[in-house]
């Protein structure tokens, strides 16, 4: 079923296609991929589209699913659509790399054919430190991906006799433990390997040329954004010869592979740029300029983004300082956040459950909402436990309890940051899933006393976008 809504905006229209579900279908045995497909992409069909003018592709590949956004040169989306992961299970785990890989062709397949020819330039984030290791020839996965969440506390002891005190990569879940466990496993094939991110490898399905990072993905494999290089002690290091090299975010590095501009239809002249991770992409989203400003992404984790003039990095806390231009983004990713309430609640009865929620009142309930044991941030515990109980009879009061809770690990955040010596938060945007909650936004206003508002543009595929326009401007 498809159904056309009409709107006038000014002296044009916009036909807005809203493509309806497409059908979910269940695999019949575990060899077949259990695909849960839901698809649902909005176009807008602005009659003015001169010829020659260019759009602009952002992809977001977050933790439950992935997202486009194509935007023309005024920031005005012209088509977005989304698609959760297909759930293709090999020895009893997802086989990501393929879900990743069939979700990206499958999100270029969404996007309207009559405004291909118009795409530029195409950018992609994805889930920080979420690590590939490859074949350097070709560009095939080694052994299965590290999970941006995913803790290697073994090789915690080796990266901390090598790296300064409490440097990023002193966590078990930086992308150099991750590395470090892997070149130190025994059945581990040293052939010609390269290191490569999640967006990174998403990229290069669509460029070809292998090897190459943002220094937003590669902050936590060690690369220093400020001196835009290695460190020597990393360089001095065996592995460092698997290290990619380094653009900043929104870099043009190549056309587009032919096979795949032929395919889809894409221009000659398209390119593909270097991207970020998704709580940048968000932050990019927000368009939040002015030091003090920040974002709180409210996905599946929550993942928090503070402009500072001043570089912060802790990993005693799980705090780091991404770079953005000439100024710092300050914060650090919890494992708390929707991910938690999807254990509980799906988002109708998130949506009808917060209605009922009096966000004046404190909740009485303290948890520390966790799917798992560990924490990353605001305090960096492998071995944090997840405390969720006593459970009221009242899901409105659970809910209100959990959604208080994950407000409380953010102002906690965001008060470690200025003791740190961050620039002190003035204002907090809001992104992800959980930025539609406006019972949640206001009682996080009031657990962080200060003001929290919903972002223009709450998706991390439009800052991807941007970075997009950013590289077809070069
Ligand atoms: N009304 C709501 N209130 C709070 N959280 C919500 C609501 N609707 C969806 N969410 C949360 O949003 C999350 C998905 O947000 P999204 O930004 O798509 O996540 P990600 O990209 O990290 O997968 C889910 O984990 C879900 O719990
Ligand atoms: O938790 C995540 C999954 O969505 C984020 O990708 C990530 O941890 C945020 O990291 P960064 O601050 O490097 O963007």
């Amino acid at each position: 079923m498809i159904i056309i809504l009409l709107h006038v905006t000014g002296d044009h229209y916009n036909a807005t296609k809203l493509i309806s579900r497409s059908s979910i279908f269940k695999a019949r045995n575990k060899s077949e991929p259990r695909i849960t497909s839901l698809r649902t992409s909005k176009v807008s069909m602005d009659v003015d589209l001169e010829v020659g003018k260019q759009l602009y592709l952002g992809m977001d590949f977050g933790t439950s699913g992935a997202r486009y956004a194509l935007i023309d040169k005024e920031g005005c989306i012209r088509a977005e659509g989304k698609k959760e992961y297909p759930l293709y299970m090999s020895e009893e785990t997802v086989d990501w790399v393929r879900s990743w890989r069939t979700t990206l062709f499958a999100l270029l397949e969404d996007i309207p054919i009559s405004l291909r020819p118009y795409i530029g330039s195409v950018s992609i984030d994805g889930t920080s430190a979420t690590t590939i290791i490859v074949d350097s020839k070709t560009g095939e996965p080694l052994c299965r991906p590290f999970l941006y969440n995913q803790s290697c506390p073994e090789a915690l002891p080796i990266v901390k006799a090598i790296a300064p005190p409490n440097h990023t990569v002193c966590s078990g879940s930086s992308t150099l433990c991750k590395l470090v466990s892997w070149w130190s496993s025994l059945n581990t094939t040293k052939i010609a390997a390269v290191l490569l991110h999640q967006a990174d490898w998403l990229l290069w399905l669509l460029h070809g040329k292998l090897g190459v990072s943002d220094y937003n993905n590669a902050l936590k494999v060690g690369y220093d954004p400020e001196v835009e290089s290695y460190p020597p002690w990393l360089l001095s290091q065996p592995y460092s010869r698997v290290l990619p090299l380094v653009q900043a975010p929104g870099t043009t590095i190549g056309s587009m592979k032919e096979s795949i501009r032929t395919k889809f239809g894409f221009p000659k002249d398209c390119v593909v740029c270097t991207g970020t991770t998704d709580s940048i992409a968000a932050f990019l989203a927000a368009r939040a300029n002015q030091p003090g400003k920040a974002v709180t992404s409210l996905g599946s984790t929550l993942a928090i983004k503070l402009l500072s003039t001043r570089r912060v990095e802790d990993a005693r806390f799980g705090v780091y300082s991404h770079r953005l231009d000439d100024k710092w983004l300050v914060g650090g990713a919890s494992n708390t956040g929707g991910a938690v309430l999807r254990n509980f609640f799906t988002d109708d009865q998130l949506e009808k459950l917060s209605e009922q929620i009096n966000s004046a009142e404190a909740s009485p309930l303290d948890y520390y909402p966790l799917q798992d044991i560990g924490e990353r941030f605001p305090v960096a515990d492998p071995k944090m436990e997840p405390r969720l109980l006593p459970r009221p009879e009242s899901d409105v009061e659970y809910l209100h309890g959990i959604l208080e809770s994950i407000a409380r690990i953010e102002a906690k955040g965001y008060n470690l940051l200025k003791e740190l010596g961050a620039t002190p938060v003035e204002e907090v945007f809001t992104a992800g899933g959980g930025s539609k909650n406006k019972k949640w936004i206001s009682i996080r206003e009031r657990v962080l006393g200060l003001p929290v508002r919903r972002a223009l543009q709450t998706e991390a595929a439009y800052g991807a976008a941007l970075l997009a326009m950013k590289g077809a401007a070069q």
